[in-house]
């Protein structure tokens, strides 16, 4: 779809420093491995303040089509709560449609062997060209029988996998250098494998460590035994056991990578702005926000409330504003090098703040970012070049040599962090128009409104059954 065709939203400029409190909804990657986690429980579980979003509805959806239950109800307190029950084992014959969720994509077709029948995977156009080789094939060597033929190209979607009733597991090679979610994906479902999983990672890198502790993090807290090379175990192997999983009660953590645009806000206004309930201990990888947007010109500190925790995130006031001619307010941002390959999900927002900056930056370790949503490193220098930004690809990553900028149109390609990012540069360069920035719905569907609320500033949390919000699973009929 060109620009003219699609949506441009007018992202708001700024003329004073943004203060404001913002609620962040709640994690993607938490949701959704909770979501299959509790769908493999022994009984039922229950999720609060989970993530109402594309990416969680396609979750659901595809559970639900498996034959798992999932409810939406008001908590004790009022707040939303998703109650998922396993029923008496996964349905075959069912179609599950990814959309563009990795999670989606990589986590459910180790599910889908276990059911008693076919189960039909496909999704956006962008899903067929995502990798998936690394879960079907695993997957194979396991004892499931998968057709990946359907486009004559193997080892990508659409596919069926012919489930079993059961699958045998065991040891199991993976190359999950192109994204970590192959590894989480086999550890989440292998607590319901006859011998579980040994799993060896055989590639030369390894993307988002932090999401493949989260993933064992929550296997551990639902009862499974897993062994990793972290804590003692061989290099590169992680071991999970057979055995039941128990149904949890869990509150799901804000999305910490969905609080990085309006960190960013107070960074580039040198503004403040307070993110509530930011967890203390976490695997999420925004936590690492803390310092890389302190070394880029920022302060924060974690403050205890009466409710919890918040950050409170502080821009320095005195930049340049990208250079803008328009008087806009601005911070004191530096440049930074940085290696992202842990936390690559940040680089779109991290890119954006560095198109700001006094000095150049180089962002490495991310050359996979090539086939997440869209190819990040291309979709970011070909937009923040066409602002009058010094963007150049790298092997691995970007270098970025701040320019002074100009409005334009912010292309989004399906993307929600691109979407995002043109948001934080509208801040400091006026008339920045960002194209389908309805796209930000994959996991912050009521991102326009929440900008708003932040620059107005008030306390933008999301809005209780928002219009906008994709509809949260109901009961199955
Ligand atoms: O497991 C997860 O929840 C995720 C893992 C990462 O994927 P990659 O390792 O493919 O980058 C991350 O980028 C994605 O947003 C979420
Ligand atoms: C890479 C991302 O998503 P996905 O879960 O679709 O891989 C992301 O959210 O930045």
């Amino acid at each position: 779809m060109t620009a003219s065709q699609s949506s441009l939203w007018p992202a708001p400029s700024v003329s004073a420093p943004v203060t404001a409190a913002v609620t962040v909804p709640g994690s993607k990657s938490v949701t959704n491995r909770a979501l299959l986690l509790a769908a493999l429980g022994a009984g039922p579980g229950r999720l609060r303040r989970p993530l109402r979003s594309r990416d969680s509805a396609l979750m659901a959806g595809g559970l639900r089509a498996l034959g798992v239950g999932i409810e939406e109800a008001a908590g004790p307190d009022g707040a939303e709560e998703w109650r998922v029950s396993p029923g008496g084992g996964l349905r075959g014959d069912a179609s599950v449609d990814v959309g563009n969720a990795g999670t989606v994509m990589r986590f459910l077709p180790p599910v889908a062997a276990l059911a008693d029948g076919p189960v039909r995977f496909d999704g956006d156009p962008r899903s067929h060209e995502r990798p998936l080789h690394g879960v079907i094939d695993a997957l194979r060597a396991l004892g499931a029988r998968i057709d990946d033929t359907a486009r004559g190209s193997r080892g990508a979607l659409p596919l069926t996998v012919y489930g079993g009733g059961g699958l045998r597991g065991g040891p199991v090679e993976v190359d999950a250098s192109s994204s970590s979610q192959f590894v989480s994906a086999l550890l989440l479902s292998a607590p319901r494998f006859d011998k579980g999983v040994e799993l060896r990672h055989t590639g030369d890198r390894l993307p988002s460590m932090p999401h493949i502790r989260m993933t064992v993090e929550m296997l551990r807290a639902a009862g499974a035994e897993v062994e990793t090379p972290e804590d003692g175990g061989e290099p590169n192997v992680w071991r999970v056991a057979p055995g039941a999983l128990r149904g949890r009660d869990l509150t799901v953590e804000p999305d910490l990578s969905n609080a990085q645009p309006f960190l960013a806000a107070a960074l580039v206004t040198g503004g403040r702005v307070t993110i509530r309930d930011w967890p203390r201990q976490t695997t999420q990888p925004g936590d690492a926000l803390r310092e890389i947007f302190t070394e880029m010109g920022g302060s924060c500190e974690l403050v205890t409330t009466a409710e919890g925790t918040d950050l409170v995130f502080s821009g320095t006031p005195g930049g340049s504003a990208g250079g803008s001619p328009g008087g806009s307010a601005a911070g004191i941002v530096h440049g930074i090098d940085i290696d992202l390959s842990e936390v690559g999900e940040l680089t779109p927002g991290i890119a954006a703040v560095a198109a700001l900056a006094d000095s150049p930056s180089r962002l490495r370790g991310v050359g996979h970012l090539r086939l997440h949503e869209t190819d990040r490193l291309a979709a970011l220098t070909a937009e923040i070049n066409g602002l009058g930004g010094e963007v150049t690809e790298t092997g691995d990553g970007l270098a970025i040599r701040p320019r002074p900028l100009h409005g334009g149109v912010f292309h989004t390609y399906d993307d929600h962090r691109m979407a995002t990012a043109g948001a934080v540069l509208g801040l400091a360069v006026p008339d920045v128009r960002v194209e389908n920035v309805e796209t930000t719905a994959k996991t912050l569907p009521d991102f326009p409104r929440m900008w708003a609320g932040l620059l107005a500033g008030d306390d933008a949390g999301p809005a209780a059954g928002s219009s906008d919000a994709p509809a949260a699973p109901t009961r199955r009929d």
